[in-house]
């Protein structure tokens, strides 16, 4: 069964209907479930069972806590990219032992304070940055250990705001100077060097891409192995695609074996930072609709969530899925579904084929990757609940904000 299906005419996450979840909790709401979180990671980790591997879930694109907990209950790693989500990652029982510190701009503070929570490794972008972390290690007499990211300059066929692995961006050290790179690393006394990383983009829908930055990447670890530095894992990244519309992306099995076919004979540990394909489609946005308004031109359906809580629509002109979460049987037409914020590149889709009415429930799917995680109180807008499903069970896993909480720190002058 379906983890998100219809029973008796309505939307149901795993055993809830969805509509009572928003009858309990009011909407807009982000809706989890816990059941395709688990069955998503696990196809990961299954798929790379043949070899030494460990799956570092990118904490980016879902970071609730009880998001966090459920995967590291299954001794998940995680991929963080500040300060803020390594103590999301402790707070809910994660291991820093097993999280890696992803991004280009890591400041000194948040170095000490990964070292200081032994965490797994540094996943380094820049010769400044090793520079600052052999610092920052020494200052505290410690042993950074670091791989370092290097840009393939691979096209991974995906939006050009999500693409990271050409040299045009700002990702990773070209790998064609990556050698060099490393023995400075190596040379560095505070630094250890264990890996080698890369990542190049969000949303591959085919394997090529991969396989032609691995096939580089193992290139570089033969070249370092020459020179004397030997490298222990290869953390390839996370980017793999998910079904948003008609895409075919390859399931974690197949990329897996696509994968595993140029890494056979080598003694690698092998690292994955999957975001997106375990939270996406572990989640909804359901909101309601407040007004249909029809213009000569279009026909609005006016909704309770906006921008502010899914920016993915006005962002990247993402194309995600509209359901109704009580099907009515009258005749559809087509709306543009926008939410209440004053800007025109507020919406949610455009054009959709939908039977509606004021006061009907919309569920906006895939919703579980970069939905409430990229969500802003813009236009003082309280951000969403995150409401988690697990089998019969339903749990506010995080409250809606009030809108005292929007000003709480602020303060007006005194005379
Ligand atoms: C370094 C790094 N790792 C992992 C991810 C997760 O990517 P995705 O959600 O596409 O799997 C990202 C985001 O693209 C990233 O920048
Ligand atoms: N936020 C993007 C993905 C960015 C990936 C981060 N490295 C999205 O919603 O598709």
């Amino acid at each position: 069964m379906a983890i998100f299906h219809y029973h008796d005419g309505e939307l149901f996450a795993e055993n809830v209907a969805v509509a009572a979840i928003a009858a309990a909790h009011g909407t807009p709401a982000y809706v989890y479930s816990r059941a395709a979180l688990e069955q998503h990671w696990r196809a990961f980790d299954t798929a790379f069972a043949a070899q030494p591997h460990l799956v570092c879930y990118a904490v980016k694109a879902n970071s609730n806590l009880a998001v966090l907990n459920v995967l590291a209950r299954l001794g998940s790693g995680f991929d963080i990219v500040s300060a803020g989500e390594l103590a999301r990652v402790l707070a809910a029982g994660g291991e820093a032992e097993r999280t890696v510190f992803s991004g280009v701009g890591k400041t000194a503070e948040e170095i000490a304070y990964a070292l200081t929570a032994n965490i797994r490794c540094f996943n380094v972008e820049s010769i400044a940055e090793l520079e600052r972390i052999n610092h920052v290690a020494g200052e505290m007499n410690k042993v950074a250990p670091v791989s370092i990211r290097v840009n393939p300059d691979v096209d991974a066929g995906t939006h050009p705001y999500i693409s990271t692995g050409l040299k045009e961006n700002k990702f990773g050290i070209d790998i064609n100077l990556a050698p060099a790179v490393y023995q400075q690393a190596a040379a560095m006394p505070n630094l250890d060097v264990v890996g080698v990383d890369c990542h190049i983009g969000s949303q591959l829908t085919s394997v090529t891409p991969f396989v032609d930055a691995l096939q580089r990447v193992l290139g570089l670890i033969d070249t370092l192995e020459q020179q004397g530095i030997s490298i222990h894992h290869l953390d390839i990244g996370g980017g793999l695609g998910i079904h948003y519309k008609d895409e075919t992306p390859p399931t974690p099995a197949a990329y897996a074996a696509a994968m595993q076919s140029l890494l056979q004979g080598r003694s690698l540990e092998i690292l994955l930072e999957p975001g997106r394909a375990i939270a996406g489609n572990a989640g909804l946005l359901v909101t309601q609709v407040e007004y249909i308004k029809a213009t000569d031109e279009r026909r609005f359906a006016i909704v309770d969530a906006a921008m502010n809580d899914l920016l993915r629509p006005s962002l990247y002109q993402s194309w995600m899925a509209i359901d109704p979460v009580q099907p009515r049987q009258s005749e559809a037409l087509n709306y543009d579904i926008v939410g209440p914020v004053c800007e025109t590149g507020d919406f949610l889709g455009k054009d959709r084929s939908l039977a509606i009415a004021q006061g009907d429930l919309l569920a906006i799917r895939s919703a579980g990757a970069y939905g409430f995680t990229m969500s802003s109180n813009y236009n003082s807008r309280p951000r969403a609940p995150e409401i988690m499903v697990d089998g019969d069970s339903v749990t506010l896993v995080r409250a809606r904000e009030t809108i005292e909480s929007l000003f709480a720190n602020e303060q007006i002058l005194q005379d």
